[in-house]
């Protein structure tokens, strides 16, 4: 049988002044009710690699595939209303929204969108409330919101497509760091009670740690590390992957792990990490 989503030694390039090879030889799959974490440092190719999943970039080689069919490379208005079943959050809200539309009008587009797919449909207000906002917010546009009020009717729009798949490409990053975990769980809950995939793209290990089933660490386009999230936070294998773990920091201001690794990595991995702790 074939996983949900199946991506296989994907390469994607821009070819520019100069070709940058932005996504090498990737492979990963998703499988239904599972949660997928993909961490790295900022241009590591997280972004590019997202949005090859939902075919809004081509791939120079390799292959999306969704239950076994290449996914279509489409725009992204087309592929709103012609391959509904991977949507996809982008870090920006402002991205997946309309801002000439009220947010009950779009949280609606997505409801259709399920219905047209045979889903079980729903109002605007509920979607709403599951996000965490006052159904009164239907009849407002996306300017009369904050940042993180607008991700979440972003996230509320997607999810009430019912996508079998859905893309996060850094969700959270928009929202107060008091309700980052919560709405990043909510996603876990909201994704997993359908049965779909989710693929969580963020450099916020701590809360991938919370929602992830497995992770991917990916450094300079390459998959350096991946496995049960909790056998990579309490067993990192790839130097990379202990210089991320190592600059979270505790309440107590420590790293989570004792010794830190820099001092025995390799002078690539060691150059990594100054970005590394720029990012988390
Ligand atoms: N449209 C583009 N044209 C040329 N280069 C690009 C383009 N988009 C991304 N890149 C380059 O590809 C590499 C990967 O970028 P990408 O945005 O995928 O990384 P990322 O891990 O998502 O970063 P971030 O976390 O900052 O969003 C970077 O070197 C970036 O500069």
């Amino acid at each position: 049988m074939s996983a949900l989503l199946q991506v296989s030694d994907l390469v994607v390039e821009y070819h520019g002044a100069q070709v940058v090879r932005a996504v090498d030889e990737v492979s990963l799959s998703i499988e239904p009710g599972e949660v997928l974490a993909l961490v790295g440092e900022s241009g590591c190719g997280k972004s590019s690699l997202a949005r090859a999943v939902v075919g809004m970039e081509k791939p120079r080689s390799g292959s999306v595939r969704y239950r076994g069919t290449t996914v279509p490379l489409l725009g992204v208005r087309r592929r709103e209303k012609r391959f509904t079943s991977i949507q996809m959050v982008f870090q920006d809200p402002n991205s997946s929204l309309n801002p000439r539309v009220k947010v009950g009008q779009q949280i609606s587009e997505g409801i259709t969108t399920a219905l047209v797919r045979g889903e079980a449909g729903s109002v605007p207000e509920e979607w709403l409330e599951r996000v965490g906002l006052p159904t009164s917010m239907v009849g407002r546009y996306p300017y009369e919101l904050s940042g993180g009020q607008r991700q979440r009717v972003a996230i509320a729009r997607a999810l009430a497509a019912r996508p079998d798949v859905l893309v996060a490409d850094e969700p959270i990053s928009a929202l107060d760091a008091s309700s980052q975990a919560s709405v990043a769980d909510m996603m876990r809950r909201l994704a997993l009670d359908a049965g779909a995939g989710l693929l969580f793209i963020s450099h916020d290990l701590a809360i991938v740690r919370l929602i992830a089933d497995r992770t991917v660490v990916m450094y300079r386009g390459r998959i350096v590390e991946s496995g049960v999230s909790e056998r990579i936070w309490s067993d990192p294998m790839h130097p990379y992957t202990r210089a991320l773990l190592s600059a979270i920091p505790e309440p107590d201001g420590r790293g989570v792990l004792p010794a830190a690794p820099a001092a025995e990595a390799p002078l690539e991995w060691r150059s990594a990490l100054p970005h590394a702790l720029d990012r988390v």
